[in-house]
């Protein structure tokens, strides 16, 4: 890591207090998320409790908006086995890519997948960017190797599903930079509902090559937000140097190995949130889709999946556009090439700013008196990309909700009301009612 995160001041005012619901849904969040994937099997648990918050916590209405709407195209399961292309043969007629590529909005299908493999294919169609070759081969080696040998000591995650316990399948660890932030993690913060006991110190490797992702990872957003109209930050994206100060290392043994359709959790790294993910040893496939609220005939193309090749020693650099509006997801392979150090592995790095003023001591607790989680709507068009905390228990193992939520507060840097700086909410709700 680069520096240590700023220490925290402890002289600010505790979060604004937060609306809460009425103990009939306190009851009964998991048993009505339960009754609609009973009713909707075809969608996932992020969609139900979105659409649930949406309408008040009224099975009723939702059920009949998601019968309203068509199901299988917008959940993500049971896809039909994608039609996989290069990206010259999403070209119309006789055009080539590089005309098609002008208008990337035509380029997903419903049902396809979309091949990248260059870095300007994946800047004109995607919210990443990538670079290949990122470090020297031996630099790249050398981490490898440093990497191989802590991948002994990964584990499985473990979540909920509704009432099934589910093991993530890949295996993964968490490194942050000090003994002091070893110790915070263990007692502090919370993931899927409890604290992660397995924190490393993050080793030397990993440590050095996280200044050289700082520095490429900050050129980046500057040349991404060249793109933006008047080359301004997204609202909500922080304008501070990013400072990667957490790194989650995954390992991916063998092409079963994998990680399912999701966004990365905001809780701790807040709006429009950046992230570089470096790649090692066997080359898998990153996808993303786009996350269209409404599914008609007219969207439904939109939301085509996109397959990002990922090389060895490559850069990967999740832009602010990305974990509010796409999901992304490792698909297993049917096949793999081995790689000569890493045999039948993949390596991933994620590195991660975590602010300050989101440590869990200053953020809002629910109703369990747990620090609540930082959730973005993705999928009701009328609230979409509106910020909420709620509680955590929706997400862990073996725990009942208290259906805690209240709107976020942010400003348009994408700080709370309780950090230094801050300018006024900017996260205004659209409608005088729930999320
Ligand atoms: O392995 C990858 O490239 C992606 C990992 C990922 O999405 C995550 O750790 O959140
Ligand atoms: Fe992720």
């Amino acid at each position: 890591m680069t520096e240590p995160p700023q220490k925290r001041r402890k002289t600010s005012p505790p979060p604004a207090p937060a609306q809460q619901t009425d103990d009939e849904e306190v009851q009964s969040t998991d048993f009505k998320l339960a009754v609609l994937a009973s009713l909707h099997p075809d969608r996932s648990q992020d969609v139900l409790l979105d659409y649930l918050l949406a309408y008040d916590g009224v099975v009723g209405d939702v059920t009949n908006a998601l019968s309203s709407t068509s199901t299988q195209a917008n959940t993500g399961q049971k896809r039909a086995i994608g039609y996989q292309s290069s990206l010259s043969a999403f070209a119309i007629g006789n055009k080539a890519a590089s005309d098609v590529a002008t208008a990337p909005k035509s380029l997903t299908k419903k049902g396809r997948t979309l091949h990248l493999y260059s870095p300007d294919d994946v800047e004109a169609h995607t919210p990443c960017s990538i670079i290949h070759n990122f470090l020297s081969p031996e630099d790249a080696d050398v981490l490898l190797q440093e990497l191989l040998a802590e991948a002994g000591t990964f584990r499985r995650d473990e979540f909920q599903m509704f009432d099934r316990t589910v093991q993530s399948p890949h295996t993964s660890k968490f490194y942050v930079d000090t003994w002091e932030e070893q110790q915070d993690q263990k007692t502090e913060y919370m993931y899927n509902g409890g604290a992660v006991q397995d924190v490393g110190k993050t080793p030397p490797e990993l440590l050095r090559v996280s200044h050289i992702v700082r520095k490429t990872v900050n050129a980046e957003i500057q040349r991404r937000m060249e793109r933006h109209v008047d080359s301004k930050k997204l609202k909500f994206q922080s304008p501070d140097e990013w400072k990667p100060n957490v790194t989650f290392v995954n390992c991916y043994a063998g092409g079963n190995e994998s990680v399912g359709w999701h966004s990365d959790h905001l809780t701790y790294l807040g709006p429009r949130a950046v992230i570089g993910s470096l790649s090692l040893g066997v080359a898998r496939e990153f996808r993303v889709r786009k996350i269209v609220p409404q599914v008609d005939d007219s969207s439904a193309d939109e939301q085509g999946q996109i397959a990002i090749h990922l090389p060895h020693n490559s850069l990967l650099v999740m832009h602010a556009e990305m974990q509010e509006e796409w999901k992304h997801s490792i698909a297993p392979a049917k096949s793999i090439d081995p790689h000569p150090v890493a045999g039948n592995r993949r390596l991933n790095v994620t590195y991660r700013c975590y602010r300050d003023y989101l440590h869990p001591h200053r953020t809002p607790r629910c109703k369990c008196g747990v620090p609540a989680v930082l959730r973005c709507v993705q999928k009701r068009a009328v609230t979409r990309g509106r910020y909420m905390w709620m509680c955590h228990a929706g997400f862990s193992v073996g725990q009942k909700s208290c259906a805690y939520y209240a709107w976020a507060d942010f400003d348009e840097d994408g700080r709370p009301p309780w950090a230094e700086g801050y300018k006024g909410n900017a996260n205004l709700p659209a409608v005088e009612t729930a999320p």
